[in-house]
């Protein structure tokens, strides 16, 4: 079973709160929230504020994507505006470890964030402590990109490593997730998937929560075959 989470970086603004309960009625187990600061990337979205805001208007679980520099310094307001878990990029943390023990002290869910071109390696060691890895399969910074295949086999090996070592974290992945991406990602071992223009852009966002949810389990019960080159080819 796969887990859909709209990405709200999609959803509009004016009328978040009804937004939100769009999808949460349709089903969609996580809300992800986009957080840009301007530096770690090229872009700025929203604050503490916001989730403050949007909490008493939905019960889904909070999946909050620092996509920001010294994530410490801010992860603390998140939780206490109501972060149910809390994503920093293992790019922007120069004390990562100490970084997901923080998000875990303060009784929040901890994911790390992985770059398309960031290896696995630099979250090898951290791993066991984990809830969610998010691997991004686009450049962080925007929503609408065009998904980026060459991260599949990064999520074929994150899912070997976790089973190998006997965990239970979640891979969620993030950025120009669609009816036809969804299918692949779901495959090569996906949990989570993280949907902002395909969700919000359409013209019924219910549908579109349950057409990507469809792809991604139809695409599971041919089997969790390694067909990774058969799908590259696809893309
Ligand atoms: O973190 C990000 C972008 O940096 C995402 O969560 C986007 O919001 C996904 O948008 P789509 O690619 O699905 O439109
Ligand atoms: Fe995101």
């Amino acid at each position: 079973m796969v887990k859909i989470a709209p990405s709200i970086l999609s959803a509009d603004f004016a009328h978040l709160a009804q937004s939100v309960q769009v999808v949460e009625k349709a089903g969609a187990e996580y809300l992800h929230i986009d957080v840009m600061d301007g530096h770690f990337v090229p872009n700025i979205t929203i604050g503490p504020l916001v989730v403050q805001a949007l909490r008493p208007h939905s019960k889904m679980f909070f999946d909050v994507h620092l996509m920001i520099e010294q994530p410490d310094r801010y992860a603390p307001d998140f939780i206490k505006a109501g972060a149910d878990l809390v994503c920093v990029h293992a790019e922007a943390c120069t004390h990562l470890h100490r970084c997901v023990c923080q998000v875990k002290e303060l009784g929040a869910r901890v994911g790390v964030s992985l770059n398309p071109h960031t290896p696995l390696s630099l979250i090898e060691y951290v791993l066991p402590m984990l809830d969610l890895v998010l691997l991004m399969t686009v450049n962080p910074g925007f929503g609408g990109q065009k998904f980026i295949p060459e991260v599949l086999p990064k999520i074929e090996a994150l899912s070997r490593m976790i089973e190998e070592k006997g965990l239970a974290t979640e891979i969620e992945v993030d950025g120009g997730i669609n009816t036809e991406t969804a299918a692949l990602v779901a495959r090569a071992g996906a949990d989570v998937l993280v949907a902002g223009s395909a969700i919000f852009g359409a013209a019924d966002p219910a549908r579109a929560v349950a057409a990507i949810r469809k792809a991604a389990e139809s695409s599971l019960t041919i089997g969790h075959q390694h067909r990774l080159k058969d799908d590259l080819a696809v893309v």
